[in-house]
């Protein structure tokens, strides 16, 4: 098997919200579009923002958490469309937690106690200061887009105060007889998902239509894919990547991602500038939740297409 070959790109300064018009970020804009119109996905790197031992104490965290028993996970419910915790028998390796607005400390403290009756304090500071800064990694990386596209409104017509999802993953070693299938083969349906494992292998991107290639996540960086809500935003000039989760290692993997959703209440729609001649409508506007209420009922690879094309 080949190694998928996708850009390595690293965040230019360590702290985030300065000086976003100076020329180390300006430089690093046209490398983010060229990543998500190519290969619909990079490796992302930010050493100075997000320390190592993070990383460390965030998959501490989930081992933790995961080993929790059965009846004590399932009391985390949610009503939205897949959040809450889902372990499903048609993939017993795959169990996950989808929880919205962790990056707020009483949303963080609820869960933590729900969990722990007994308080986990390790535990919350960390769900809590690694969501949000993937949150706030994810969030610069949309920014940096939409200026790409010299449309910077768009950031704050979609972002502004716009938490995402957090969800939290664990795949356990299947056993020898049964398929290494982790989670199928799927593209994201949000804008921008921004993804760290604990370096136990597993994810693969189909490439060329045809092979699928693993992606080995350097230790401390994130993998960043665009959904197809952004993809059908940008009318198509965006790739949104197929992958999937294959565990082939007889490790556990355990994984965890900030999924920006598009903000209830406002519609993907395709900007009349990104239309002409050369690039008629791809994609009708459509509300995000209708879109995932149409996926979670007619599985299909090509949703996207089915659901929202011109
Ligand atoms: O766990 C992973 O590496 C991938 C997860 C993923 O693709 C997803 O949840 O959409
Ligand atoms: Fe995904």
């Amino acid at each position: 098997m080949v190694e998928a070959h996708i850009p390595h790109l690293e965040i230019p300064i360590g702290r985030l919200d300065i000086d976003q018009g100076s020329e180390l970020w300006k430089a690093f804009i046209p490398k983010v579009r060229e990543a998500c119109e190519r290969h619909g996905c990079f490796f992302l790197k930010c050493d100075k923002f997000m320390p190592m031992n993070l990383f460390e104490e965030m998959f501490k965290a989930l081992e933790s958490l995961f080993h929790l028993p059965e009846e004590t996970k399932r009391k985390y419910t949610n009503p939205n469309l897949f959040h809450g915790y889902l372990s499903t028998p048609l993939v017993s390796t795959y169990e996950s937690f989808g929880i919205n607005g962790t990056t707020h400390l009483d949303v963080a403290q609820a869960f933590t106690n729900l969990m722990w009756p007994d308080g986990n304090s390790n535990f919350f500071e960390v769900l809590n200061t690694m969501s949000s800064k993937m949150l706030e990694l994810n969030l610069i990386i949309l920014k940096l887009i939409f200026e790409s596209f010299h449309m910077k409104n768009y950031y704050r017509l979609h972002c502004e105060n716009n938490s995402g999802i957090f969800r939290m993953i664990k795949y356990k070693v299947p056993a020898s007889n049964d398929s290494p299938i982790g989670l199928v083969p799927h593209t994201d349906k949000n804008f921008l998902t921004i993804l760290c494992d604990n370096e136990v292998h597993g994810l693969e991107i189909l490439c060329k239509d045809t092979i699928w290639a693993p992606l080995m996540i350097p230790k401390g960086s994130f993998i960043v894919f665009v959904g197809d809500s952004l993809k059908a935003w940008s009318n198509g000039r965006l790739h949104a990547v197929k992958h999937r989760v294959m565990m082939r290692e007889k490790k556990v993997r355990y994984s965890c991602g900030l999924f920006l959703t598009p903000k209830e209440g406002v519609n993907v729609e395709v900007p009349e500038k990104l239309v002409d001649e050369d690039h008629p409508l791809l994609y009708k506007p459509f509300n995000y939740s209708d879109f995932m209420a149409f996926f979670a009922s007619n599985y299909c690879e090509e949703a996207l297409q089915v659901y929202a094309g011109a």
